[in-house]
């Protein structure tokens, strides 16, 4: 801001005398000097001001990565008042009371799920369990797949069947033989093979709610999150028997132990340890059965393989040719093929392909005949859809397959 010497309200009048002028400049002078060096002190202060807050935020930030490396505890607020917040640790019930920021205070109230840690401050809101639960689980009463809808895998189903779907019908049949019941199937082989399909399948014909979980899903960042939800889990399924329990990826919760000790680790081991001990106990367990699923068979922890667990294992590999034919004939059901297409030689054709790669073949060559306007799928669209999916032109599972 520079004045002219026009705008400058001048401290004495055009009449005064030189040395009058000379006199109330000086005056002026010194008031200027002065209130320029109050700005400088000002402005020092608020220098150094920015300094101390530019320090506590580095605090902060340091003091945030550490919490975020720290094993964080699920906890449920109590109360919330003046002197902070009353929570309630989940596993040991302990209840503290801990101070929060006003920002983390926004959003809590009584029942609010918070994660805490060592030191029992609360660093984030969590959603509610019930939101946990409806995203990790997927509850299908009796789900609309049958046996007919799985192509090859006669022996697989077979022994499925035998071992989760006679129990829950007849299971005066194996009180009076004497024996129980295998615990737990598990399905193990590439993916897309039917592993899903079948536990559906089985689900379906017991007249069974399937309950879902996906074992990635469980593995939580929470001490205690993941073995609540196995808890819930079984819950749940008594609450709807006859269930058919399906883990899927369970090489997430039961891979060999490794000699990492991050608080992840021992997370994922309590998670387990929670899974056993449901699978243990499940004399009682009634009208419920256990089917586990994984890619990876060779990272499993054979503590989970131990008799009265998943002791039945059942190999589901990719089709071979007659298997892959009979898959084609499912998929293309419903479709509008023409007399052309020759499902034996689709099947020769489409050696190494899962079930799901042979599904996506059957939506594509639909796409083909749509895009060449007709209403009838022919071979050349089957075939020009294998090649597509061959090249990795098209869906990433099916590339990969074919790599
Ligand atoms: N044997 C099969 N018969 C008919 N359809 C199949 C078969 N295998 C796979 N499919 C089709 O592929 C889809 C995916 O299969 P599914 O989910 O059962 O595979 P998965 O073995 O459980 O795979 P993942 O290990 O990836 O979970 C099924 O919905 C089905 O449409």
């Amino acid at each position: 801001m520079t004045d002219t010497v026009d705008d400058v309200d001048l401290p004495y009048t055009e009449e005064a005398s030189h040395q009058e002028k000379i006199e109330a400049l000086q005056e002026r002078l010194e008031v200027v000097e002065q209130q320029n060096e109050e700005m400088r002190d000002r402005l020092l202060d608020a220098n150094a001001e920015n300094n101390k807050y530019q320090q506590k935020l580095e605090r902060l930030s340091h003091e945030n990565e550490k919490l975020k490396q720290s094993p964080l505890f699920v906890a449920t607020v109590q109360e919330v008042g003046d002197q902070g917040v009353i929570i309630k640790q989940h596993g040991n019930n302990q209840e503290a009371l801990t101070e929060v920021t006003d920002e983390m205070l926004e959003g809590i109230e009584p029942g609010s799920r918070v994660a805490v840690n060592n030191s029992l401050s609360i660093v984030k809101r969590l959603d509610d369990e019930a939101d946990v639960r409806a995203r990790v689980m997927q509850v299908e009463e009796s789900p609309d797949v049958g046996y007919e809808d799985i192509g090859g895998l006669e022996e697989q189903l077979n022994e499925v069947r035998e071992t989760v779907e006679m129990p829950l019908k007849k299971p005066d049949l194996f009180k009076d033989v004497g024996i129980n019941p295998p615990s737990g199937v598990l399905l193990y082989g590439p993916p897309g093979t039917g592993k899903t399909l079948m536990a559906k399948a089985v689900a379906q014909q017991t007249d069974a709610t399937f309950i879902k979980m996906a074992g990635s899903e469980l593995v939580h960042k929470f001490i205690g999150e993941g073995a609540k939800l196995v808890r819930d889990l079984f819950q749940v399924a008594r609450d709807h028997e006859p269930a058919v329990v399906f883990i899927d990826e369970i090489d997430a919760i039961a891979s060999k132990r490794t000699d990492s000790k991050t608080s992840g680790d021992a997370e994922v081991q309590r998670t387990m340890m929670q899974l056993l001990s449901e699978m243990d106990g499940f004399d009682e367990r009634g009208e419920v059965r256990i089917i586990a699923a994984t890619n990876r068979f060779d990272m499993l922890d054979r503590a989970i393989l131990r008799p009265g667990r998943f002791d039945r294992l059942i190999e589901v590999p990719h089709p071979d040719e007659e298997g892959r034919e009979k898959i084609f004939r499912i998929h293309t059901r419903d479709m509008n093929v023409s007399d052309d297409v020759d499902y034996g030689v689709l099947a020769g054709e489409t050696d190494g392909m899962s079930g799901a790669d042979i599904k996506a073949i059957c939506t594509e060559a639909g796409m083909f005949a749509i895009r060449d306007d007709r209403t009838t799928v022919q071979a050349k669209d089957f075939r020009r859809a294998s090649e597509k999916l061959e090249t990795g032109d098209g869906d990433e599972d099916v590339s990969r397959t074919f790599a």
